[in-house]
């Protein structure tokens, strides 16, 4: 395939896009954009791949936030599709549910598909969908595909994809799933390019961001993950709780009187760092803050990573290799250090000056488990798994256009 790939990437603070140059198998960066802070303060910034800045401003919260960002988008890449025709556009699907682990291209019966799985991802679900269709009424000519969040867990040990309740339901495929996959595919290759010996330790990744997730990883595939049949489990987040006690919505449903829905309210968009500040989701406004419930809200939410961890380790009885990705897990060294003090008892060791710089390995040498910090790249995986889908649907003769 010759010419550019739109690769979107819609996540719960943020939508991040990329426009690649493809040649064949070469994908070339051609410009980078990210609205950040989309619930609370949102903000764009577009640039070249060079590093030229095209915008960079801040934005009014609207009713119509959604298409806003992407007709901006839209118009952002005009100038640089002329030459290179746009040829496909990429989204990130955070469920692909029981049926797609694969990414596929797109069309209305598998759309209809996806919107039945909008309970089980209320932050993005919806957002991925309206890209969808918002793209189709503009360009109906251009092919989409879906790449899965939910794809990179599909084959994580049984038990660990398995909930304790009756057949019936199991049947139906209420499982866990597990999401970050495209974050995961990603640092799966990165250990494997560094080394073969590499990629075979029992690694945690933590994808630390306003959505946070771990993954027990062994020769760059999936055991266990801290999500599970929704990204509300697991680790506390930015807005969201993490794995509460069942029946905590139990108790609050009769009890408090509250409806499923408000509970849903709560426990995505009222919870985690938020809920417990008081003050924001967002960890950089928390470390800037003197109120002790900011504090709070930081030392609850690394007591509650490392607990996530412990049971990571445990599925994979050991643990030689920490990497920390994402938002958080990329730029805050005071969390990954907090973290690494709490997990001294299974032979972690900080290297601090590696640690403060963002070095690639921040352990001492004799730590007994190597910590690494790998930025993720999700959009260069929706670009590949983008190109790979329309290559070979287009090599079967198929029509690869939405329409
Ligand atoms: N320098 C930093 N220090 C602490 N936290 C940071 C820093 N930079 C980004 N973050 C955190 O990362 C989060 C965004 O992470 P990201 O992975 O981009 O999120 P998303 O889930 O939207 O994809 C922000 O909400 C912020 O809390
Ligand atoms: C799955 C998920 O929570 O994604 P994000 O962190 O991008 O919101
Ligand atoms: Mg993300």
């Amino acid at each position: 395939m010759n010419g550019t790939i739109l690769a979107l990437n819609a996540g719960s603070s943020s939508l991040k896009f990329r426009l690649y140059e493809v040649e064949g198998d070469k994908f070339t960066l051609v410009l980078r954009g990210q609205f950040d802070g989309v619930n609370e303060n949102p903000h764009l910034s577009v640039k070249e791949a060079g590093g030229k800045e095209i915008c960079n401003f801040d934005l009014e919260i609207g009713e119509h936030m959604q298409e806003d960002m992407l007709e901006r988008i839209f118009s952002v890449i005009k100038p640089y599709t002329a030459s290179r025709p746009l040829q496909a556009v990429g989204h990130r699907v955070l469920h692909g549910g029981g049926r797609f682990a694969d990414p596929v291209l797109l069309n209305d019966e598998i759309v209809e598909y996806l919107e039945t799985l909008i309970p089980m991802g209320p932050l993005h679900q919806p957002a991925n969908l309206a890209s969808i269709k918002l793209f189709r009424r503009i360009r109906p000519d251009l092919p989409q595909v879906a790449c899965f969040d939910t794809a990179f867990h599909v084959n994580i040990d049984e038990r660990a994809a398995r909930y304790p309740i009756p057949l019936e339901y199991e049947a139906k495929g209420y499982r866990r799933f597990g999401f970050h996959g495209l974050s995961y595919t990603y640092i799966a290759d990165r250990l494997r390019e560094i080394s073969e010996y590499l990629v075979k330790k029992r690694t945690v990744v933590a994808h630390l961001g306003s959505g946070s997730s771990m993954c027990a990883m062994r020769n760059g595939k999936a055991i266990d993950t801290t999500m599970g049949l929704t990204p509300l489990g697991g680790l506390m987040m930015g807005t969201r709780s993490g794995t509460v006690d069942p029946g905590l919505v139990l108790t609050l449903m009769e009890a408090e009187n509250l409806s499923p829905a408000e509970i849903k309210h709560m426990l995505y968009y009222k919870s985690g760092l938020l809920g417990v500040s008081g003050i924001s989701g967002d960890l950089r406004v928390l470390m800037a803050s003197e109120d002790p419930n900011a504090k709070k809200a930081i030392d609850l939410f690394v007591f509650r990573a490392c607990r996530e961890l412990s049971i990571m380790v445990a599925t994979m009885q050991g643990m030689e290799s920490l990497v920390f990705s994402a938002g958080i897990g990329e730029n805050s060294p005071v969390i990954r250090k907090l973290i690494c003090e709490r997990l001294a008892w299974l032979g972690v060791q900080l290297d601090d000056e590696a640690n403060n710089a963002n070095a690639e390995i921040i352990s001492c040498p004799e730590s007994r488990v190597e910590v690494r910090v790998i930025p993720t790249d999700e959009e260069i995986v929706l670009a590949r798994q983008t190109s790979r889908v329309v290559s070979e649907a287009l090599a079967a003769g198929q029509d690869v256009a939405y329409a």
